[in-house]
Protein backbone atom coordinates (compact mmCIF):
# COMPACT_ATOMS: atom_id res chain seq x y z
CA UNK A 1 0.00 0.00 0.00
CA UNK A 2 1.03 2.99 -0.19
CA UNK A 3 1.91 5.04 2.97
CA UNK A 4 0.77 8.68 3.88
CA UNK A 5 3.82 9.48 5.59
CA UNK A 6 2.49 11.11 8.74
CA UNK A 7 5.28 9.61 10.68
CA UNK A 8 7.58 11.70 12.03
CA UNK A 9 10.43 9.70 9.63
CA UNK A 10 9.44 7.74 6.31
CA UNK A 11 11.86 4.34 7.10
CA UNK A 12 15.10 4.12 6.28
CA UNK A 13 15.68 1.51 3.59
CA UNK A 14 18.72 -0.67 4.26
CA UNK A 15 19.82 -1.35 0.67
CA UNK A 16 19.58 2.63 -0.06
CA UNK A 17 22.86 4.18 -2.16
CA UNK A 18 21.52 7.35 -1.79
CA UNK A 19 19.71 8.44 1.53
CA UNK A 20 18.37 11.81 2.47
CA UNK A 21 17.15 12.19 5.99
CA UNK A 22 15.38 15.17 7.97
CA UNK A 23 16.38 17.46 4.81
CA UNK A 24 15.52 21.19 5.71
CA UNK A 25 16.58 24.36 3.11
CA UNK A 26 15.39 27.46 1.73
CA UNK A 27 16.25 30.85 0.11
CA UNK A 28 16.96 33.46 3.06
CA UNK A 29 14.07 33.59 5.66
CA UNK A 30 12.19 31.42 3.54
CA UNK A 31 12.18 27.98 4.88
CA UNK A 32 11.34 25.57 2.09
CA UNK A 33 11.85 22.31 3.15
CA UNK A 34 10.81 21.10 6.62
CA UNK A 35 12.85 17.75 7.36
CA UNK A 36 12.55 15.74 3.95
CA UNK A 37 13.67 12.16 3.60
CA UNK A 38 13.83 9.83 0.64
CA UNK A 39 16.21 6.66 0.06
CA UNK A 40 17.08 5.68 -3.97
CA UNK A 41 18.62 1.56 -4.50
CA UNK A 42 20.98 1.52 -7.18
CA UNK A 43 19.77 1.01 -10.35
CA UNK A 44 16.21 2.47 -9.43
CA UNK A 45 13.60 5.16 -10.64
CA UNK A 46 12.35 7.19 -7.81
CA UNK A 47 10.42 9.95 -8.97
CA UNK A 48 9.22 13.16 -6.43
CA UNK A 49 6.03 14.76 -7.24
CA UNK A 50 3.85 16.97 -5.73
CA UNK A 51 2.16 20.64 -5.95
CA UNK A 52 3.47 23.57 -7.85
CA UNK A 53 6.21 24.71 -5.30
CA UNK A 54 6.40 22.05 -3.09
CA UNK A 55 9.98 22.20 -2.92
CA UNK A 56 10.83 19.26 -5.61
CA UNK A 57 13.58 21.39 -7.46
CA UNK A 58 14.46 22.34 -4.05
CA UNK A 59 15.39 19.54 -2.72
CA UNK A 60 17.28 18.28 -6.08
CA UNK A 61 19.11 21.59 -5.77
CA UNK A 62 20.00 20.68 -1.68
CA UNK A 63 20.79 16.97 -2.69
CA UNK A 64 23.19 18.06 -4.42
CA UNK A 65 24.82 21.29 -2.75
CA UNK A 66 23.34 23.87 -4.89
CA UNK A 67 21.79 25.38 -1.83
CA UNK A 68 23.53 24.52 1.80
CA UNK A 69 21.63 22.09 4.27
CA UNK A 70 19.98 23.89 7.17
CA UNK A 71 19.03 20.59 8.77
CA UNK A 72 19.38 16.90 7.86
CA UNK A 73 22.21 13.95 6.08
CA UNK A 74 22.59 13.36 2.69
CA UNK A 75 24.65 10.16 2.66
CA UNK A 76 25.76 8.17 -0.16
CA UNK A 77 26.81 4.50 -0.54
CA UNK A 78 26.45 5.03 3.26
CA UNK A 79 29.58 7.81 3.32
CA UNK A 80 27.99 11.36 4.34
CA UNK A 81 28.39 13.56 1.82
CA UNK A 82 26.29 16.21 3.30
CA UNK A 83 29.53 18.36 3.50
CA UNK A 84 31.02 17.41 0.90
CA UNK A 85 31.17 20.23 -2.00
CA UNK A 86 28.98 20.60 -5.50
CA UNK A 87 32.24 19.73 -7.52
CA UNK A 88 33.21 17.05 -5.62
CA UNK A 89 29.53 15.14 -5.49
CA UNK A 90 31.03 13.39 -8.90
CA UNK A 91 34.03 11.49 -6.67
CA UNK A 92 30.49 10.04 -4.82
CA UNK A 93 28.95 9.33 -7.76
CA UNK A 94 26.51 11.52 -7.99
CA UNK A 95 25.21 13.81 -11.43
CA UNK A 96 22.65 16.64 -11.65
CA UNK A 97 20.88 17.90 -14.69
CA UNK A 98 18.79 20.72 -13.76
CA UNK A 99 15.36 21.87 -15.24
CA UNK A 100 17.13 25.06 -17.33
CA UNK A 101 20.69 25.97 -18.74
CA UNK A 102 21.65 22.47 -18.06
CA UNK A 103 23.48 22.63 -21.41
CA UNK A 104 26.78 25.58 -22.66
CA UNK A 105 24.41 26.93 -26.02
CA UNK A 106 27.24 28.17 -27.39
CA UNK A 107 29.26 25.39 -27.25
CA UNK A 108 29.57 22.24 -29.83
CA UNK A 109 27.83 18.91 -29.00
CA UNK A 110 30.85 17.69 -29.21
CA UNK A 111 32.29 20.70 -26.49
CA UNK A 112 29.43 20.22 -24.24
CA UNK A 113 30.59 16.28 -23.46
CA UNK A 114 34.24 17.38 -23.38
CA UNK A 115 33.41 19.61 -20.05
CA UNK A 116 30.80 16.74 -18.90
CA UNK A 117 33.74 14.39 -19.21
CA UNK A 118 36.75 16.95 -17.91
CA UNK A 119 37.55 15.07 -14.69
CA UNK A 120 36.97 11.47 -16.09
CA UNK A 121 39.64 9.65 -17.40
CA UNK A 122 38.24 6.83 -20.11
CA UNK A 123 36.05 9.46 -21.52
CA UNK A 124 36.58 8.02 -25.15
CA UNK A 125 35.34 4.50 -24.31
CA UNK A 126 32.36 6.61 -21.97
CA UNK A 127 31.15 9.10 -25.41
CA UNK A 128 30.94 5.22 -27.33
CA UNK A 129 29.00 4.26 -24.79
CA UNK A 130 26.50 7.58 -24.51
CA UNK A 131 26.43 7.38 -28.71
CA UNK A 132 24.68 3.84 -28.21
CA UNK A 133 22.45 5.74 -25.82
CA UNK A 134 21.35 8.77 -27.87
CA UNK A 135 23.01 8.16 -31.10
CA UNK A 136 21.59 11.43 -32.56
CA UNK A 137 24.26 13.10 -30.52
CA UNK A 138 27.12 11.59 -32.24
CA UNK A 139 25.06 12.23 -35.76
CA UNK A 140 25.60 16.71 -34.25
CA UNK A 141 28.51 16.66 -32.60
CA UNK A 142 29.97 19.63 -34.62
CA UNK A 143 26.77 21.34 -34.15
CA UNK A 144 25.92 23.90 -31.49
CA UNK A 145 23.60 23.19 -28.65
CA UNK A 146 21.82 26.19 -29.26
CA UNK A 147 20.27 25.17 -32.38
CA UNK A 148 19.61 21.51 -31.19
CA UNK A 149 15.56 20.90 -31.24
CA UNK A 150 14.34 20.58 -27.34
CA UNK A 151 14.36 16.98 -27.29
CA UNK A 152 18.12 16.45 -28.34
CA UNK A 153 18.75 19.52 -25.71
CA UNK A 154 17.54 17.49 -22.90
CA UNK A 155 19.50 14.59 -24.12
CA UNK A 156 22.66 16.48 -24.48
CA UNK A 157 22.05 17.45 -20.79
CA UNK A 158 21.32 13.96 -19.77
CA UNK A 159 24.62 12.60 -21.75
CA UNK A 160 26.89 15.60 -20.64
CA UNK A 161 26.16 14.98 -16.80
CA UNK A 162 26.23 10.77 -17.56
CA UNK A 163 29.91 11.55 -18.95
CA UNK A 164 31.29 10.49 -15.27
CA UNK A 165 29.28 7.90 -15.48
CA UNK A 166 27.69 8.54 -12.12
CA UNK A 167 25.63 5.94 -9.90
CA UNK A 168 22.76 7.99 -9.03
CA UNK A 169 21.66 10.86 -11.50
CA UNK A 170 19.24 13.55 -9.94
CA UNK A 171 17.07 14.69 -12.84
CA UNK A 172 15.06 17.87 -12.87
CA UNK A 173 12.09 17.73 -15.21
CA UNK A 174 13.33 15.58 -18.14
CA UNK A 175 10.35 16.31 -20.38
CA UNK A 176 10.17 19.75 -19.28
CA UNK A 177 9.13 21.98 -22.59
CA UNK A 178 9.01 19.08 -24.96
CA UNK A 179 6.10 18.25 -27.29
CA UNK A 180 3.65 15.91 -26.30
CA UNK A 181 4.69 13.17 -28.33
CA UNK A 182 8.36 13.39 -27.00
CA UNK A 183 7.59 12.86 -23.83
CA UNK A 184 7.68 9.24 -23.61
CA UNK A 185 10.97 9.49 -25.31
CA UNK A 186 12.22 11.36 -22.74
CA UNK A 187 10.99 8.84 -20.40
CA UNK A 188 12.39 5.95 -22.47
CA UNK A 189 15.91 7.54 -22.08
CA UNK A 190 15.24 7.54 -18.21
CA UNK A 191 14.86 4.16 -18.36
CA UNK A 192 18.03 3.55 -20.39
CA UNK A 193 20.05 5.41 -18.24
CA UNK A 194 18.72 2.60 -15.47
CA UNK A 195 19.16 0.07 -17.43
CA UNK A 196 23.08 0.63 -18.04
CA UNK A 197 23.59 0.84 -14.48
CA UNK A 198 22.88 4.13 -13.38
CA UNK A 199 19.76 5.21 -10.68
CA UNK A 200 17.26 7.81 -11.50
CA UNK A 201 16.14 10.24 -8.60
CA UNK A 202 13.02 12.45 -11.29
CA UNK A 203 10.87 15.27 -10.71
CA UNK A 204 8.48 15.40 -12.81
CA UNK A 205 5.07 17.05 -13.88
CA UNK A 206 4.18 14.61 -16.32
CA UNK A 207 3.39 12.31 -13.06
CA UNK A 208 1.63 9.20 -14.87
CA UNK A 209 3.82 8.60 -17.58
CA UNK A 210 6.66 9.12 -14.81
CA UNK A 211 5.37 6.47 -12.39
CA UNK A 212 4.72 4.59 -15.73
CA UNK A 213 8.91 4.32 -15.84
CA UNK A 214 9.46 4.97 -11.88
CA UNK A 215 9.93 2.17 -9.03
CA UNK A 216 9.27 3.97 -6.52
CA UNK A 217 7.61 7.48 -5.72
CA UNK A 218 7.50 10.39 -3.04
CA UNK A 219 4.77 12.91 -3.04
CA UNK A 220 6.09 16.24 -1.09
CA UNK A 221 3.58 19.07 -0.01
CA UNK A 222 4.77 21.94 1.51
CA UNK A 223 8.29 20.94 2.13
CA UNK A 224 7.43 17.33 3.64
CA UNK A 225 7.02 14.08 2.95
CA UNK A 226 3.34 13.08 2.48
CA UNK A 227 3.30 9.96 0.84
CA UNK A 228 5.34 7.13 -0.72
CA UNK A 229 5.12 3.44 -1.71
CA UNK A 230 5.94 1.30 -4.85
CA UNK A 231 5.12 3.28 -8.12
CA UNK A 232 2.01 0.68 -9.07
CA UNK A 233 -0.01 1.40 -5.42
CA UNK A 234 0.56 5.22 -5.71
CA UNK A 235 -1.22 5.08 -9.21
CA UNK A 236 -3.63 3.41 -7.65
CA UNK A 237 -3.86 4.86 -4.36
CA UNK A 238 -7.62 7.22 -4.44
CA UNK A 239 -5.83 9.68 -1.80
CA UNK A 240 -2.84 10.01 -4.22
CA UNK A 241 -5.25 10.42 -7.36
CA UNK A 242 -7.88 12.69 -6.09
CA UNK A 243 -5.26 14.94 -4.74
CA UNK A 244 -2.10 14.70 -6.98
CA UNK A 245 -3.06 13.22 -10.25
CA UNK A 246 -6.24 14.48 -11.15
CA UNK A 247 -8.90 11.95 -12.13
CA UNK A 248 -7.95 10.02 -15.49
CA UNK A 249 -11.42 11.94 -17.21
CA UNK A 250 -11.01 15.16 -15.33
N1 LIG B 1 15.92 31.20 -5.98
C1 LIG B 1 14.88 31.30 -5.17
N2 LIG B 1 14.76 32.33 -4.33
C2 LIG B 1 13.70 32.46 -3.48
N3 LIG B 1 12.69 31.55 -3.43
C3 LIG B 1 12.73 30.51 -4.26
C4 LIG B 1 13.83 30.33 -5.17
N4 LIG B 1 13.62 29.20 -5.87
C5 LIG B 1 12.44 28.69 -5.42
N5 LIG B 1 11.92 29.49 -4.46
C6 LIG B 1 10.66 29.26 -3.74
O1 LIG B 1 10.76 28.02 -3.05
C7 LIG B 1 9.53 27.31 -3.10
C8 LIG B 1 9.75 25.93 -3.67
O2 LIG B 1 10.18 26.07 -5.03
P1 LIG B 1 10.57 24.83 -5.92
O3 LIG B 1 11.00 25.34 -7.25
O4 LIG B 1 11.50 23.94 -5.18
O5 LIG B 1 9.17 24.09 -6.02
P2 LIG B 1 8.73 22.90 -6.97
O6 LIG B 1 8.03 21.91 -6.10
O7 LIG B 1 9.91 22.39 -7.75
O8 LIG B 1 7.68 23.64 -7.89
P3 LIG B 1 7.28 23.47 -9.44
O9 LIG B 1 6.51 22.19 -9.53
O10 LIG B 1 6.39 24.66 -9.66
O11 LIG B 1 8.53 23.50 -10.26
C9 LIG B 1 8.58 28.18 -3.90
O12 LIG B 1 7.77 28.90 -3.01
C10 LIG B 1 9.49 29.10 -4.68
O13 LIG B 1 8.88 30.35 -4.92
Amino acid sequence: MAAEADLDRVPRLDDALLSVRGVETGYGDLQVLRGVDLDVRAEEIVLVFGPNGAGKSTLMRAIYRLLPLWAGTVTVGGTDVSAVETDDLVDYGVGYVPQTENVFPNLTVSENLDIGGAAVSGSKRRRAELYDLFPRLEERLEQRASTLSGGERQMLAMARALMADPDVLLVDEPSAGLAPQLVDRAFDHVQRVREEGTAVLMVEQNVRAALGVADRGYVLDMGENRFEGPADELLASDAVRDLYLGRRDD
